[in-house]
C-alpha cells in the first residue's frame, strides 16, 4: 500500500501541495485529475522521491526518502514517466526498451522486450533508431521502458498526451490490462476524461494542491459534488433549479450534463438557439434559457433563432438535488 502523511511541498515558500493524506492499495490503479497547475506533476515527483517533504510518504510500510536522504533519486520498484521522454536518441527501439534490463540471458532479454513492445504496439519499429520517431511514438517506448523491470509502482504523468486517438484507445486497454495482470499499481496524472473514468479504480481530484475529491469515478461522475470536479469530465450546465423544474421554488444551483437535457415536443422549459456544434455522434447545442447559456445534445442540428422545449427526468433532479 502506498502511504501519504501530511505531505506539504513547495518550490520556494509558497506551498503547491498542502498536507496531503492519502493511502492506495496494492494493484489499484489511480487517475489524478485538476486543473493546469493545481499540483499533480509535483505530486507523482514527490513520491518518485524528487521532492523533500516534512510529511511521510511509505510504500508497504518502507519509508520512501527524498532527495534530502538519497544521492541518486527513486527506488528500484517505483517507475516515473515524466512528461519528457528521456530516451536515446542514437540508440533504436529495442536498445532503450532493454537498456536496464540484465545482459546475462540474451535470448530472455530479447524475448522480454518483444513483449512490452507489443504491449504498446512498438513491434514492427523495434530497430528504427528512437531518433527517428515521431513524438507519439517516443511516448509509446519510454513506456515500455518503464514497464520493463516490471516496477511494483508505476507513476505516469499524461502518458498518452502525444498518441494519436485511434491508438490511444487500443493502447490504454491493453496498457491496462497488462498493468493488472501484473498487479502494478499505477497512479496516471490526466487531463484526458477517459483515462480518468474508463481505467481507474479511483478517481483523486486535486485544487490549489490539497484532496478535493478522492472517489470512485463513477461516484465522482453520476453525482459530481461541485462544478469544478464536473467540468474535468467535459462540458457542464449549473442552472438554477427552478429554471429547469419549473414547480421548483428553490434557488438552489444545479449540475446537468449536456446529455441530460433533452429536446422535447413540449414543455414549460424554452430555450433559443444560438449554435449547433458537430460532435460525430451527436450535436452539442448552445441555447439561451432567459439570461443564461445551456448546453444539451441533440441527434440533429438546431437552425440558430429557432424556439425549442427541453426537459430533465425527474428522478435525476431528484438524485442530483440530494448530491
Ligand atoms: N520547477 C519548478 N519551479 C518552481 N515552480 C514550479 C516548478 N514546477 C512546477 N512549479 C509550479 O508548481 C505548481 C504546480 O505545478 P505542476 O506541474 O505540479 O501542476 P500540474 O497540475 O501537473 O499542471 P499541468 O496539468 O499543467 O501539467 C504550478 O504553479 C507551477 O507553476
Amino acid at each position: 500500500m502506498l502511504k501519504l502523511k501530511n505531505v506539504t511541498f513547495g518550490y520556494n515558500e509558497k506551498p503547491v501541495l498542502k498536507k496531503i493524506t492519502l493511502q492506495i492499495a496494492e494493484g489499484d490503479h489511480v487517475s489524478l485529475i485538476g486543473e493546469s497547475g493545481c499540483g499533480k506533476s509535483t505530486l507523482l515527483q514527490l513520491i518518485y522521491g524528487l521532492h523533500h517533504t516534512n510529511g511521510l510518504v511509505s510504500w508497504n510500510e518502507k519509508e520512501l526518502k527524498g532527495p534530502n536522504h538519497n544521492l541518486v533519486p527513486g527506488e528500484p520498484f517505483i517507475k516515473y514517466l515524466a512528461q519528457d521522454f528521456d530516451l536515446m536518441p542514437p540508440l533504436t527501439v529495442a536498445e532503450n526498451v532493454g537498456k536496464h534490463l540484465s545482459n546475462t540471458y540474451p535470448r530472455k532479454k530479447k524475448k522480454r522486450v518483444l513483449e512490452l513492445l507489443e504491449v504498446v504496439e512498438m513491434a514492427e519499429l523495434a530497430n528504427t533508431k528512437a531518433g527517428d520517431l515521431s513524438g507519439g511514438q517516443q511516448q509509446r517506448v519510454a513506456l515500455a521502458r518503464a514497464l520493463a523491470n516490471t516496477p511494483e509502482l508505476l507513476l505516469l504523468d499524461e502518458p498518452f498526451s502525444h498518441i494519436d486517438h485511434f491508438r490511444k484507445n487500443n493502447l490504454r486497454r491493453k496498457l491496462f490490462a497488462y498493468l493488472k495482470e501484473n498487479k502494478i499499481t499505477c497512479i496516471i496524472a490526466t487531463h484526458d476524461s477517459t483515462d480518468a473514468l474508463s481505467f481507474a479504480d479511483k478517481t483523486i481530484v486535486l485544487k490549489n494542491g490539497k484532496i478535493h475529491a478522492n472517489e470512485t469515478p463513477q461516484q465522482l461522475y453520476n453525482n459530481p459534488p461541485n462544478k469544478y470536479i464536473a467540468s474535468l469530465f467535459g462540458d457542464i450546465n449549473e442552472v438554477m433549479l427552478k429554471e429547469i423544474s419549473p414547480k421548483e421554488t428553490s434557488r438552489k444551483l444545479i449540475l446537468l450534463y449536456p446529455h441530460e437535457i433533452k429536446m422535447v415536443k413540449s414543455s414549460d422549459i424554452k430555450v433559443e438557439v444560438l449554435a449547433s456544434y458537430f460532435k460525430g455522434d451527436t450535436f452539442l447545442i448552445k441555447a439561451a434559457l432567459k439570461k443564461q447559456i445551456i448546453y444539451f445534445e441533440n441527434s440533429e442540428e438546431i437552425q440558430v433563432g429557432e424556439i425549442v422545449n427541453l426537459a430533465v427526468d425527474k428522478n435525476l433532479i431528484a438524485s442530483r438535488i440530494r448530491s
